[in-house]
């Protein structure tokens, strides 16, 4: 008898929750038809420009326009944005994510007010809070920010552009629904595909695995001393490999944001069914679940660090006090995650660039007037 095969999407769907990194409706409503119901959607400026740069979205953008005769190019951005995601909202069982402008990555008063801005236009077409998510980059200000949005208007947060522990603690002490560690720095997904570095065991040979590991069990170490306390839910992003993405139960994320391309290789692609009844390692949300044995020597590694040796953390550091100082020293003393956030905020910031130069032209055919820059 010949073993069964099924989409490795859904062999992958047993161990995670699987999002979709992308606007793209078609590509949820195809996992769907395979029984995989799409949990969150997420994005980012990139995501959205490309998204706006198709033809069949065209219309949309145009529409948004003329219902809007006088507004100017960034509220359009959020009006469209959001139209965008109310198309997928039906097909997905959670939260449409979209992402604080990175113009503002090091003022909490402009990350908050962005904020509220898209708040108004989700609720203008009918998403209530609990159906979206504001994805903030994980600076000093970001984590002020969704401190602020959280206690004082219950808008949920993501911590995204997350490449370590204190960064990780920090989303904790601010309330943060989830976390969005990159597995892969920003800057990869602008490597040719030839020139990629892609492991055949990325759990142990990835230099991001072992930090993946210890946000997790710094996460479970939380949840231990503190069991009243929320303990954001780890939503691993940033794949430029399917094998990167199989990797991540292992390593304790509960959630995974694919990207379209990496979708669709895990939709066409087979591998064999688990047997009826067989048990997997599905990470716990709330972190009661050790990591597996496998992965317990990455707590004893950092390859991101000089001297390869993870640094100790204390739970108890307060992070967010004097104007998240905390967050900042631990930020600047930690290289690799510096360069990564700024990295980060930067190629944001072009991709929102791309998104108004879209927009200024079709606002040019629409209303037939050049914006002024
Ligand atoms: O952080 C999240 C989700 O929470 C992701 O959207 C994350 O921004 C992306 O996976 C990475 O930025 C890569 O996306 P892209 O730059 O290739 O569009």
């Amino acid at each position: 008898m010949t073993a069964s095969t099924v989409p490795i999407i859904v062999s992958a769907a047993e161990q995670l929750e699987i999002d979709v990194d992308t606007l793209d409706v078609g590509l949820s409503q195809q996992l769907k038809s395979l029984g995989v119901h799409p949990n969150d959607m997420t994005s980012n400026q990139f995501i959205v420009a490309d998204a706006l740069a198709t033809e069949e979205n065209q219309a949309i953008l145009e529409q948004v326009i003329r219902d809007s005769p006088d507004a100017d190019w960034l509220t359009i951005l959020d009006k469209v944005s959001v139209k965008l995601c109310s198309l997928n909202i039906g097909n997905i069982s959670g939260r449409a994510l979209l992402q604080a402008s990175p113009s503002h990555a090091y003022n909490a008063e402009g990350i908050v007010a962005h904020a509220l801005a898209y708040d108004r236009e989700f609720a203008a077409v009918g998403i209530t809070k609990e159906r979206y998510c504001i994805k903030i980059l994980t600076t000093g200000a970001g984590m002020l920010a969704s401190q602020i949005l959280q206690s004082q208007h219950g808008i949920q947060t993501l911590g995204t552009g997350l490449f370590s522990v204190p960064q990780a603690l920090a989303a904790a002490q601010a309330g943060c629904l989830y976390i969005s560690p990159y597995y892969n720095e920003i800057l990869a997904h602008f490597t040719p595909p030839a020139e990629r570095l892609v492991y055949e065991n990325p759990a142990t040979q990835h230099p991001m695995s072992p930090r993946m590991a210890h946000i997790y069990q710094a996460y479970r170490d939380l949840a231990v001393a503190n069991p009243s306390q929320r303990v954001p839910v780890i939503k691993a992003a940033s794949f430029i490999a399917m094998n990167e993405v199989l990797a991540m139960p292992e390593l304790g994320a509960q959630q995974t944001t694919i990207l379209a391309p990496t979708l669709v290789e895990m939709i066409s692609g087979q591998t064999t069914a688990r047997p009826a009844g067989s048990k997997v390692y599905r990470p716990s949300k709330t972190y009661a679940l050790e990591l597996p044995e496998a992965t317990l020597p990455l707590l004893k590694v950092d390859p991101l660090r000089a001297d390869g040796v993870p640094q100790v953390f204390d739970l108890k550091t307060d992070y967010l006090g004097n104007n998240a100082a905390g967050l900042e020293a631990a930020i600047a003393a930690d290289p690799e995650t510096s360069r990564r956030i700024k990295d980060a905020v930067e190629v944001f910031q072009k991709a929102e660039l791309q998104a108004k130069a879209l927009i200024d032209a079709a606002i040019l055919k629409v209303r037939g007037v050049t914006v002024a820059a």
